[in-house]
């Protein structure tokens, strides 16, 4: 990095002209920006809200601490490749104390079928053949190829997909590595499960365990991202931020300004400048504009190619993967204070509830519940926990209501939300201390996500992860990164694309 760049001005309009700007600081947002800041280069992250983290943020109401969203984190392992959150805290001289969770789910399934996946791998597996004995070498099978995965995945440098000279280096030092990864990338779980299991409830247990990162039962989840998920749970480990989740974005900011890195909250970007069809800069919803030699949108798809870029008719590219994918379901989510007296001492953090396998996709089909105050009893006020309840649900159920009316259909469905996890935590009701309901709308507004999603579904069974696009994009100039690019949703997931496309805008710039 010369010096010369970072005093640049901008010829024609005498602005600062930065390297890289960033449009939102989620964590893929914030995983670039730190990475690019580490570089040398000049970093302007611009973001809507007033602190950041988007999905990985937090909030506070009368002495709890909750976490936007969800609280079980991947990615804070100390050893391999795949480690990418302790990486990218590192890469700008920063870190986290984490608290080791022994037990990543409890599942509480129909017909009483109850599992727990301990970090513990063997204890894990010993736990679902003792629930399905008949199936004790599939289970082995299947999940011994997910570590096949993740082997691959864990030996090499995870960098830009779409630089070639990366890609000749790795094939070089790890052919075998690599070749695995081909073999994998357009596989999906539902193939390689249905090849060694048969019992029909193991195989909806294999869907449920897609089902709760993926929001796509098995048939549609990619094989590479089952892999990563299915494994270092067991690997790295899940491993909660101390102070919450909302430590993460608030971490890697401390880097990236230590690193000579700017961001502005309250700065929602409007449009981004193009000019000779090239972008060029952004305009703020107040008028202000910068200019950069790079953008880069963490806002999704969705957001960037219609929003803001308004009078653009939408590239070929962009056609094709809107009819490859589609909005996820958003979430109705239950931030609720609780008296510690329902909980016994030996209770799991993570829970996932689910009474009838033909609801699981359905709207309030699966209940997912974190307590996060059971790994940091400092998220709230003494003897009392959070529990964060949350149940997929679409937008157009919560669209042209009155005001009361939406108050009232917010309490209503809080109320059977927590009626069913009374079956878990009976007297639940009665140990309240605070509730805030967050519904689809909730989400759309504060994240700034088209329709509140959770992210890019697949519309049909596509071919594993070969449809998800890279960082660069039709555009010159314009990068995404974050969820709707590869390899999708999940904090460790858009720290890779972080990864990415970083080292892609890196080599572009000649750094
Ligand atoms: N356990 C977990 O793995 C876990 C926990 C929490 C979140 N997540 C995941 O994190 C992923 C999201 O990360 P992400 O990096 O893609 O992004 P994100 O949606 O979390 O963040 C995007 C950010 O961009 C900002 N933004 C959007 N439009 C803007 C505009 N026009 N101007 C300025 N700012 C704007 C938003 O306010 C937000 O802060 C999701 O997949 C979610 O599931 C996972
Ligand atoms: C050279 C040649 C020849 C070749 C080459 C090939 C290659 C190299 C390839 C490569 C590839 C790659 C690198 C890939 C990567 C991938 C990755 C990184 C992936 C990742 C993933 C991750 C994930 C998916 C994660 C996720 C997670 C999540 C989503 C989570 C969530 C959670 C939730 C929602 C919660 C639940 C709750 C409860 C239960 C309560």
């Amino acid at each position: 990095m010369t010096t010369v760049s970072r005093y640049q001005r901008s010829a024609d309009t005498d602005c600062e002209l930065y390297d890289a700007i960033m449009i939102g600081s989620g964590i893929g947002g914030l995983v670039t920006a730190t990475q690019l800041a580490a570089k040398g280069a000049k970093v302007l992250v611009l973001e809507r809200y007033i602190i950041p983290g988007g999905s990985a943020g937090y909030f506070e109401r009368q002495g709890y601490r909750f976490d936007v969203g969800a609280s079980m984190i991947f990615g804070f392992g100390s050893q391999g490749t795949t480690n990418l959150l302790t990486r990218a805290l590192e890469a700008v001289e920063t870190s986290l104390e984490t608290i080791p969770d022994p037990v990543q789910i409890d599942y509480h399934l129909p017909d009483q079928l109850e599992v727990k996946v301990h970090r513990d791998y063997d204890k894990f597996i010993q736990e679902l053949i003792c629930q399905f004995p008949h199936e004790a070498e599939g289970i082995r099978k299947f999940y011994d190829e997910c570590w096949r995965v993740f082997n691959c995945l864990n030996a090499m440098e995870l960098l830009s997909l779409e630089e070639p000279r990366y890609l000749t280096r790795v094939f070089f030092q790890h052919p075998l590595a690599c070749l695995g990864l081909v073999k994998y990338l357009p596989q999906n779980v539902g193939d390689i499960a249905r090849r060694y299991i048969r019992d029909r409830n193991l195989l909806k247990f294999i869907d449920i365990e897609c089902y709760c990162w993926s929001v796509v039962p098995a048939e549609k989840t990619p094989m590479i991202n089952a892999g990563m998920v299915f494994s270092d749970r067991h690997y790295g480990g899940i491993n909660y931020p101390k102070g919450g989740v909302g430590q993460i974005a608030q971490k890697l900011v401390e880097g990236l300004e230590k690193k000579g890195g700017t961001i502005e909250y309250k700065a929602r970007v409007k449009e981004i400048i193009l000019e000779n069809n090239k972008a060029v800069g952004v305009r703020l919803a107040d008028g202000r504009e910068y200019r950069g030699k790079r953008i880069i949108s963490n806002a999704t798809r969705w957001d960037t190619f219609e929003k803001l870029l308004p009078d653009q008719t939408l590239p070929k590219k962009e056609q094709k993967w809107q009819e490859r994918y589609q909005k996820s379901p958003s979430f109705l989510s239950l931030h609720l204070g609780v008296k510690s007296d329902v909980i016994s001492p030996d209770t799991d953090c993570h829970h996932i509830l689910l009474e009838n396998w033909e609801q699981m996709e359905e709207p309030e089909g699966t209940i997912f519940l974190s307590i996060p105050t059971l790994l940091d009893p400092s998220l709230a006020p003494p003897n009392c926990h959070i529990f964060h309840a949350f149940t997929p649900h679409w937008i157009e159920d919560w669209q042209g209501l009155s005001p009361q009316d939406y108050h009232e259909k917010k309490e209503q469905a809080a109320a059977k939300i927590v009626q069913r996890l009374e079956k878990i935590f009976p007297g639940l009701e009665d140990a309240l201390d605070y509730q805030e309901v967050g519904t689809p709308r909730t989400h759309r507004r504060f994240l700034g996500r088209e329709d509140g999603t959770y992210g890019p579904i697949p519309q049909k069974k596509l071919m594993g992860l070969l449809g998800m696009p890279f960082n660069q994009t039709a555009i010159p100039g314009l990068y995404c990164v974050g969820d709707s690019t590869f390899p999708g949703q999940g904090l460790n997931a858009v720290a890779f694309s972080g990864f990415a496309c970083a080292h892609r805008v890196a080599v572009d710039l000649g750094f």
